[in-house]
């Protein structure tokens, strides 16, 4: 879908301790991959706890423009049915990816190298973020992209009917480019491979394994060198997607910032090329504890326990755990805004070119609210005012974009004065039971501003 209809304005209050179980829903990540996975097997996948998510579903919607048959069975159970590696027809639509980064850079990869032409377009946010860091590798495989200069949406992009292998680095720390250039290689006959500087979450990596696609993965003074076999058969999977940790972050933090709570986040992944928020956390002096870790399908798992924490300290984040904790900043920023002292998050251009500016749309809401923040090109800061510090009191904009608006409520459940957002309908991309969830746990949320 192209843009969020109606803005829902919203406000949040101080409210009593939250406490209870949060079950947030699965993973965005890998629910996308699931489904073009899926798509590009021969047979049925079933998958449990897909996000149903309007990121996700509009990814559900391309896979059957493409010919796969998708099926919901309700209560987050899904099947695909594939149409095989190369077997995508061409859409008689344009692919609307909405509001998804990882949805349009993932299935441009995976069509890019099937002899098919393919329209691509999404909301206002979307429309606005560069997409030459895919277009550019896939340009390599012989892939053609007619569209707006500046390499934004919408756009066409042109398979090749012979597609050549490549070796690309990947310039930029991103998970959706390597894995817009690793599904491009499925297709290809011969040896793709992804190098990258720097570990991002290695999704793709794992699930292409799963499906019995042959993928090596060396360290090596390069950097992660990924190397990936084209052309094989994908056998259909049987998934169940961990819940997220990107969407875990908001009870907890919220939590930590509310005053006398005990909050339990049961089965989130703490896949290390995830987890980097949890660990800044607990670095600040974060009562945040890992319950009954475990393993399952593969992957660490924990139920994670947070408790109001009046004594965290501003720290220096490092840098290169930058990409592991890259969509968590926004709520980073929001728990630094109650600890004492700076916190500096270094080596975060990234969060320059997500849904928004982050940094930018994060520093003008907190600034509103009375809190001091400071910025370069690729770092910011916040000044901590500490557990009862932090005045609130004004109206932020979410640009469109889901993790402002979460963030911002949080700000509210332990400032002075309630914080409103002009539009919290971004929020159904990712999370879109957190207002009933935040609800059961003791939030005070209202549809309007003060
Ligand atoms: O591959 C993925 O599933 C994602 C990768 C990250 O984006 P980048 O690859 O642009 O860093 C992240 O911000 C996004 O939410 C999900
Ligand atoms: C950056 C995000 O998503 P995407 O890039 O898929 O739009 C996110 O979910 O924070």
């Amino acid at each position: 879908m192209s843009g969020h209809g109606t803005p829902i304005p919203m406000t949040s209050r101080r409210a009593g301790p939250l406490s209870g179980v949060a079950e947030v829903p699965g993973d965005k990540s890998i629910s996308h991959r699931s489904l073009i996975l899926g798509a590009m097997a021969i047979g049925e996948t079933h998958i449990s706890g897909l996000l149903e998510g309007e990121d996700v579903l509009d990814t559900a919607k391309a896979m059957r423009a493409f010919g796969a048959e998708v099926t919901d069975h309700g209560n987050g159970e899904w099947t695909v049915v594939g149409v095989g590696v190369g077997g995508f027809a061409e859409p008689d639509q344009v692919i609307d990816c909405g509001n998804s980064g990882t949805g349009v850079r993932l299935i441009m990869g995976a069509a890019a190298t099937q002899p098919i032409s393919v329209t691509y377009t999404g909301d206002a946010s979307l429309n606005k973020r560069p997409m030459a860091r895919v277009t550019d590798p896939l340009a390599l495989f012989g892939t053609t992209t007619l569209g707006r200069s500046g390499g934004r949406l919408p756009m066409t992009l042109k398979g090749s009917s012979d597609p050549v292998p490549v070796r690309y680095e990947v310039p930029v720390p991103s998970a959706q480019v390597k894995s817009a250039v690793l599904l491009a290689g499925l297709n290809v006959p011969g040896k793709t491979v992804v190098i990258e500087k720097e570990a991002t979450r290695d999704h793709s990596e794992r699930m292409l394994a799963g499906f019995g696609a042959e993928i090596t993965v060396e360290d090596t003074e390069e950097g992660r060198v990924i190397t990936l076999t084209g052309q094989p058969e994908l056998k259909p999977q049987v998934i169940a997607v961990p819940r997220d940790p990107s969407s875990a972050a908001f009870p907890v933090c919220a939590a930590l910032v509310t005053p006398g709570s005990d909050v339990l986040v049961p089965g989130i992944g703490l896949n290390p090329t995830r987890a980097g928020l949890f660990a800044t956390l607990r670095d600040m002096g974060a009562d945040l504890t890992y319950e009954n870790e475990r393993e399952e399908g593969g992957e660490p798992v924990a139920d994670l326990r947070a408790k109001f924490s009046p004594n965290m300290q501003g720290i220096e984040v490092p840098p290169e755990r930058a990409a592991s904790m890259i969509d968590e900043y926004p709520i980073l920023s929001v728990v630094a805004s109650y600890a004492k002292g700076t916190t500096m998050m270094a080596g975060v251009k990234e969060l320059r070119v997500k849904e928004s500016d982050r940094i930018d749309a994060m520093a003008r809401g907190l600034r509103a609210n009375g809190i001091t923040v400071d910025e370069g090109d690729d770092w910011w800061s916040v000044e901590g005012l500490g557990p009862d510090g932090v005045p609130g009191g004004a109206t932020c904009e979410s640009f469109l974009d889901h993790r402002i608006a979460m963030s911002f409520l949080i700000l509210g459940m332990g400032a002075q004065k309630p914080v409103s957002i002009d539009d919290g309908s971004p929020i159904a991309t990712s999370f879109p039971i957190f207002e009933r969830l935040m609800a059961d746990l003791g939030a005070q949320l209202i549809r309007a501003n003060i």
